[in-house]
């Protein structure tokens, strides 16, 4: 029996590990084998941390995303569960920019074929976000692109953070996702909280489509969109440039190791003062005079702090962006320890 795929998308910050650790934790009241596979931008793991303790396996792919540095990674990485672990799911969290058609390139490889079963792609969107991201971003067609295929191609949209955004603001994202997809069913959330059952019955809108037309025209989803072509995989392999735009020429990240405890109202300053092309900021802290570890989550202005208790892991701040200034962003987090 092929194993059964589940593809977590969203962009950055949108709520994506949140909905996995529901998940986790509904799937531990079941008895099906289930392997979590999540990467993370930069060389540091800090979702992973968040996924210990449910008692199921967190296999990850660090230091690039799933969806084109290390796609042959995926392949291989798919493999090797399918084969030590026979899982009954596999659930997949991608990075926040990538985009899930490359991903879906990667799982339907020849040797993979058979073997999975991709029941869907659940996309989490940030109602607070994603007007400004889809305009913000108009310079940078790559992610502009990257986000949209990130809703035009889910087969389930979680309209997540809800309590951010006005009741305006809701109507007019709901009409862009429409827009954009207008066969996917749209929960809107908190917390990324959903009917789990509901969830994990998702059914790929591609083969409804298929089901209701029976016609193969009426496909919307060709697997050949977002393929490189033969030259541009031949110059991938060679390091070279593509035709088509990569996300990793204008996304980057860096992180940096705390060497001991920081001031408390510091540091949640500094991460206020983030500067915009700052997209995302992460990882565990510890303050003066607190025993406890934080765990610390920034996306654009939304900053939360928490005591973290799980597993002792790494004090570490990840930063991804695109243009970032290294050196003053280093240099403002270092006047944090004072
Ligand atoms: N206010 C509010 N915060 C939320 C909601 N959902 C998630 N968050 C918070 O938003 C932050 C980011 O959530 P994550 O689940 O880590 O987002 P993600 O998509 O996994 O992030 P990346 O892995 O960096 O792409 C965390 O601090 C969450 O607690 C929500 O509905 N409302």
């Amino acid at each position: 029996m092929s194993a059964h795929v589940y593809l977590l998308t969203g962009y950055l910050g949108s709520g994506k590990t949140t909905l996995l650790q529901k998940l986790l934790t509904h799937l531990q009241q079941q008895d099906d084998k289930v392997v979590v596979l999540m990467n993370e931008m930069g060389e540091e793991d800090i979702d992973g941390e968040q996924l210990q303790g449910f008692g199921f396996p967190v296999k990850k792919l660090l230091d690039g995303c799933i969806c084109c540095s290390i796609q042959g990674e995926l392949t291989e990485g798919l493999k090797d569960i399918l084969q030590s672990l026979g899982p009954d799911r596999i659930l997949i969290e991608t990075t926040g920019v990538a985009d899930p058609i490359e991903v879906v390139d990667a799982l339907t490889h020849p040797e993979l074929y058979d073997r999975l079963d991709l029941r869907g792609i659940i996309s989490v969107v940030d109602a607070s976000r994603f007007l400004e991201l889809n305009s913000r971003f108009s310079s940078t067609s790559s992610l502009v692109k990257t986000i949209r295929n990130q809703v035009k191609y889910a087969d389930l949209l979680l309209l997540n953070k809800m309590d951010l955004a006005t009741a305006d603001v809701l109507q007019k994202v709901e009409q862009k996702l429409k827009e954009l997809n207008p066969l996917a069913p749209i929960h809107t959330t908190i917390q990324s909280d959903m009917d789990l059952n509901r969830l994990l019955s998702v059914e790929r809108l591609a083969k409804q489509y298929k089901k209701d037309n029976d016609t193969a025209k009426a496909v919307p989803v060709q697997k050949t969109i977002g393929r490189l072509s033969p030259m541009d995989k031949l110059k991938q392999s060679l390091g070279l440039r593509t035709s088509q735009p990569s996300l990793y020429n204008s996304i980057d990240s860096f992180s940096h190791q705390f060497t001991g405890p920081v001031h408390a109202e510091k540091f949640e300053d500094f991460l206020y003062a983030l500067p915009k092309n700052v997209y995302r900021a992460k990882g565990y802290v510890q303050f003066h005079g607190k025993q406890e570890l934080i765990s610390f989550q920034h996306t654009d202005n939304q900053v939360h702090l928490f005591p973290f208790e799980n597993f002792g892991p790494k004090m570490v701040a990840v930063f991804i962006g695109e243009g970032m200034d290294q050196e003053k962003i280093l240099n403002d987090l270092k006047d944090c320890y004072m």
